[in-house]
């Protein structure tokens, strides 16, 4: 393998020291400037410590150190007492939101936020009139969160952007550049997800504002509680015109394993899976857990415990499920290959006492792959399985989809530019010439496929240990959001 090179400037440097060679041979003086060329060079691009006298232009202080500070403390931004959970236009989502606003002005954006609860940070740049760059993630997090989820990609672009401020470049990006932090991409209160993302995109029907949660309440209630007077008109006026977009882009922390496996700290997405949330309401005959004999029974839990094993069958072994009848062929089993998941992260019962037969059992199955038609399939087989088995059991059951999100591919030009400043950050980081940046699907979900009916999109995947996400146990190495928070820099570095 060939040794470094020294750049030009190094190279400048040698010569400034009057290394004075007398008579050694060819080899000896390869041998020398082969071994300073490796000094050198690793010292330039090393950027762990200060250069004499010139301030390390890799701001750890910034991409790094203070970056990690403020994921800490959004993480601890919680409406529960002892886990994170921040749900649509609650008080915690409220309250990180201001937070988040803070930044983006310490960053030098201009700051408001929408009637969804979409906070904006912009910076116009020299021409206010050219497309500009959408730059997101969420604030919202699951139940039982990890602090990265969301935050990292909002906390690496606001630093980028503190970079350039710093630096005096912010006003010399050659277009408006807008950071957002979208109220409602996990979903978790009213099942729909890309409440914030979805309504920028024009892809929100108004009907939106009627869904409602676990208590009644609808999203209406809930933007009325937070003083958010929210009309047919002003809701349409949440959505981007195309023609002022010139792209989204977004980081996110991997919420899988492969940058681990391949060492490295940055990756680019080419795609995200499609995914459906269905909810099941399964109900029977309510009744004294001691006195109804077990062949007289119109069980709805136990029903649904069978439901949710044929779920897990079923996106396991498709194939055994899958046959030509219409709606479905052997095209829709070899594309669902391996990216087939379902969950059944949720469920409840009526009235959920330990001495009754239940009466009612409604769940949520969240199933994802990145073909459509073979989902649909999926679907299909299982909602006719359900009702089979529902039917043999004497209970009914009633199947309401909450949720559609078709897959996503990630838009091939933008993806380079995220490629080659993931390349340029790992490569100033490390000093090590890498092979490639690692290109991955997505299985999780992501603002981006809302904004992708919008503009085209790109991602870039941070590594996190042992790809845990949706769990407090979620993490990411302090230099990881360093390198995260430089492919940023040198990403908005191509738009001054
Ligand atoms: N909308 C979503 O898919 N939200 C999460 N990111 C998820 O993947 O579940």
């Amino acid at each position: 393998m060939a040794s470094p090179q020294p750049s030009s400037a190094n190279r400048s440097s040698l010569k400034d020291h009057n290394i004075i060679i007398y008579s050694a041979d060819f080899l000896s003086l390869c041998l020398l400037l082969s071994l300073l060329s490796t000094v050198v060079y690793a010292h330039a691009f090393s950027g762990v410590e200060e250069r004499k006298g010139v301030k390390s232009d890799l701001f750890p202080e910034i991409l790094r150190d203070e970056a990690v500070t403020q994921l800490i403390e959004l993480g601890k931004v919680s409406d529960a007492d002892g886990y994170l959970e921040r749900t649509f236009w609650s008080p915690a989502s409220v309250r990180a939101g201001n937070i988040i606003r803070i930044w983006m002005e310490d960053s030098g954006l201009i700051t408001w936020v929408d009637q969804m609860g979409n906070v904006h940070g912009r910076v116009e740049g020299m021409n206010a009139s050219a497309k500009a760059l959408l730059i997101g993630s969420h604030l919202d997090t699951v139940i039982d969160a990890g602090i990265f989820d969301g935050s990292l990609g909002l906390i690496s672009a606001l630093s980028a952007l503190k970079v350039l401020n710093i630096t005096g470049r912010l006003g010399k990006l050659s277009r408006p550049v807008e950071v957002i932090a979208f109220s409602d991409e996990e979903g978790v209160r009213f099942q729909s997800t890309f409440l914030g993302s979805a309504a920028i995109a024009g892809i929100l029907p108004v009907s939106a504002l009627q869904i409602r949660d676990k208590s009644g309440v609808t999203v209406q209630d809930v933007l009325k509680e937070n003083s958010v007077d929210i009309t047919e008109e002003n809701f349409f006026q949440l959505k981007y015109d195309p023609e002022s977009v010139w792209g989204y882009v977004e980081v996110h922390i991997e919420q899988g394993p492969i940058l681990e496996s391949v060492g490295l700290p940055l990756g680019v997405v080419k795609g995200i899976a499609g995914q459906t949330r269905l909810k099941v309401t399964v109900r029977g005959s309510q009744g004294h857990a001691g006195t109804v004999p077990m062949s007289m029974r119109q069980d709805p839990m136990a029903a649904a415990a069978e439901l949710i094993v044929l779920l897990e069958s079923l996106c396991k072994h498709p194939e055994n499920f899958l046959s030509y009848d219409g709606h479905c062929n052997g095209f829709a089993v070899e594309s669902l290959a391996g990216s087939l998941v379902c969950t059944v992260g949720e469920i409840s019962s009526w009235p959920s006492a330990s001495n009754v037969i239940p009466g009612q059992v409604t769940f949520t199955v969240d199933i994802r792959a990145m073909d459509d038609m073979g989902r649909e399939a999926i679907i299909y087989e299982l909602s006719n399985r359900m009702y089979q088995i529902c039917d043999r059991r004497s209970v009914s059951c009633n199947i309401e989809r909450k949720h559609d999100a078709n897959a996503v591919a990630c838009d091939t030009g933008l993806s380079l530019q995220l490629k080659s400043a993931a390349y340029t950050a790992m490569k100033r980081m490390a000093g090590v010439v890498l092979d490639d940046v690692p290109v991955l699907m997505s299985g999780a979900g992501h603002d981006a496929m809302a904004l992708s009916h919008l503009t085209k999109v790109g991602m870039l995947f941070v590594r996190c240990r042992g790809g845990i996400s949706h769990s407090p146990a979620e993490h990411v190495l302090d230099d990881d959001v360093w390198a995260a928070g430089l492919a940023m820099l040198s990403f908005l570095e191509t738009h001054l």
